[in-house]
């Protein structure tokens, strides 16, 4: 990775806790802000995925990562907020093409479904990935209602 002036806003639940404390170690040369939790105690996740989701949508941070069980509370709440496009991303490929096709800023990552080694596999892809435009921009901007 190289780009360090990307600013990221990272969250989780009590789910994603420990995955989130390696990907913190793992992007130590990025601009990173964690947005908790920070310890692993039983949380609510709209408590950080609505914070990361602000973050990123107001402009102050480039992309979001958030990490819960199955990644699936974490995106429900992010994509409630305009301008955010949160993508779960499983393996590599996906990581991929949510950001070649779907220009997500937010990564959302299944902490219980995905090893440490892929989570920051997803995580190097999503982050040196960039957008094709072209026919997926004009799907993009159909997405709104
Ligand atoms: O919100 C989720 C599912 O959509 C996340 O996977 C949570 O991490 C999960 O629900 C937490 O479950 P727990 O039984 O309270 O640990």
């Amino acid at each position: 990775m190289s780009d360090t002036k990307i600013k990221i806003a990272i969250g989780a639940d009590h789910a994603g806790f420990e995955y989130k404390e390696v990907l913190k170690d793992f992007l130590k040369d990025y601009d990173l802000k964690d947005f908790g939790p920070y310890s692993s105690d039983s949380v609510d996740y709209p408590d950080f995925a609505h914070p990361v989701a602000s973050a990123v949508e107001s402009g102050e941070f480039t992309y979001g990562i958030l990490l819960c069980g199955s990644a699936n509370g974490v995106a429900i709440t992010a994509n409630k907020h305009e301008g955010i496009r949160a993508g779960l991303c499983w393996e590599n490929e996906v990581a991929s093409l949510v950001r070649k096709h779907n220009n997500a800023n937010v990564l959302c990552i299944p902490a219980r479904f995905v090893s440490e080694e892929v989570a920051k596999e997803i995580t190097t892809t999503f982050l040196n990935t960039e957008f094709e435009a072209g026919r997926h921009q004009n799907r993009i901007d159909k997405i709104s209602c």
